[in-house]
């Protein structure tokens, strides 16, 4: 293992540790291999679980992940391994990259492996679809309660294959621990990934889920040729829906207009490498779903499947959210998309409210 060391080598120039510590990833997809290849640039030793036989031998033996980060060499204290429980044990921090629906298959297969002073973070941006649970809540059900204080959540707008590039990349890391969100900071932090902290759990994992189905939105009216004008609204609109229901499930809504919130939304809502987007893209243009889930090669568009649970979870809590609900009503019911829009325009008309304007505005009026 990498010699643990202490706060006192962090650089006096920068505030960054140059600490090292052995990092585990569960989950070989294109985000798992990003941040294990970050983590391996830092100088950590990385050990990755791949479900797939075939890309633990490519992470091996060819250093590159030509499954689902192809282009990207991968260097020499990157390994991979298909035992679970060998990377569940492997270090001090436990990076948590699997998609909604296989979370809490996989980490029941780990949960008498994972050491008691080892942080886990998850990585995952959904909302499943039978339980209405974000990972938080999967991760709290399904690990002893020794470990529930040893849960971190890394969000924010990070594209695996930019973070591959080093391009500059910064997110949010939550953890209802300070200790933890500091220590997943300090180990994760470099000048092209600067980690911010907060506590808010809530308010990171619900904007990281619902960005999502934003970002089918805007592709589905880029799709359909409704320009800028279009896009903007549905990010501005949507962010207040996003918003308001995180807040009615705990959330600050000030975690919102930050890295996991509007930070994410713009990047999904705009940025072509979002698988979300490009599935919007492609319904907008008229090809069906199935098609296109098709045809991407086992990545993951979580949105598909967070606009089913995001639906339930507006209905449950007696939220207003039309954008959500029209991205609902064309994935899951067929409903034309045009059809969405003109409806959702024809509203009857209100003033316009937004609850992150309106929430600064009190808590500056509340300022002595
Ligand atoms: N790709 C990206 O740029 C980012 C992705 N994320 C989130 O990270 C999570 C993982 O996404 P990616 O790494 O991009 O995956 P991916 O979409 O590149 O690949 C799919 C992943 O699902 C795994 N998988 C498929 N069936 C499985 C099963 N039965 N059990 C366990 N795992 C199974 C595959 O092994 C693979 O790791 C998602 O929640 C995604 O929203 C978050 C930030 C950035
Ligand atoms: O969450 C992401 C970037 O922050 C990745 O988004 P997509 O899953 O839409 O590619």
């Amino acid at each position: 293992m990498a010699a643990a060391g202490s706060g006192a080598e962090r650089s006096r120039s920068t505030g960054l540790s140059s600490e090292r510590t052995n990092i585990g990833v569960l989950g070989g997809g294109a985000w798992g291999t990003a941040l294990a290849l970050h983590a391996a640039r830092m100088g950590h030793d990385v050990l990755l679980w791949a479900l797939e036989p075939e890309v633990v031998r490519q992470v091996n033996e060819e250093h590159e992940n030509n499954t689902y980060l192809k282009g990207y060499p991968l260097p020499e204290n990157l390994r991979a391994s298909g035992d679970i429980r060998q990377v569940a044990s492997f270090g001090e921090i436990l990076l948590m990259v699997i998609p909604t629906p296989f979370v809490e298959r996989t980490v029941s297969q780990i949960v008498d492996a994972v050491r008691d002073d080892s942080i886990l973070v998850s990585c995952t941006k959904g909302i499943l679809n039978d339980t209405l649970e974000t990972p938080n809540e999967i991760l709290k059900r399904v690990l002893p309660p020794r470990l529930h204080s040893r849960l971190a959540y890394l969000s924010g707008p990070s594209f695996a294959a930019e973070v591959a590039k080093a391009i500059p990349t910064a997110v949010t890391i939550a953890s209802e621990d300070d200790h933890v969100a500091t220590r997943v900071q300090e180990m994760m932090s470099t000048p092209r990934f600067r980690c911010y902290r907060t506590h808010d759990v809530t308010g990171v994992e619900l904007g990281g889920a619902l960005k999502n189905v934003l970002a089918i939105a805007c592709g589905i009216s880029d799709g359909l040729g409704f320009g800028s004008n279009g896009r903007a609204a549905l990010i501005t609109r949507g962010l207040d829906e996003i918003t308001r229901l995180a807040v009615s499930l705990g959330a600050n809504p000030l975690t919102l207009a930050g890295l996991s919130g509007v930070g994410d939304i713009v990047l999904t809502c705009t940025g072509d490498l979002s698988r979300n987007r490009t599935v919007g893209l492609r319904l907008g243009k008229g090809e069906k779903l199935e098609e296109i889930t098709a045809t991407m090669g086992g990545a993951v568009a979580e949105g598909v499947l967070t606009s089913r649970s995001a639906h339930h979870l507006a209905q449950k809590q007696g939220i207003d959210c039309p954008t959500i609900e029209g991205i609902y009503h064309v994935i899951h019911e067929g409903k034309d998309p045009v059809q969405v829009v003109t409806e959702n325009m024809s509203r009857p008309l209100k003033p316009e409210v937004n609850i992150l304007v309106a929430e600064a505005a009190q808590r500056t009026v509340a300022q002595p």
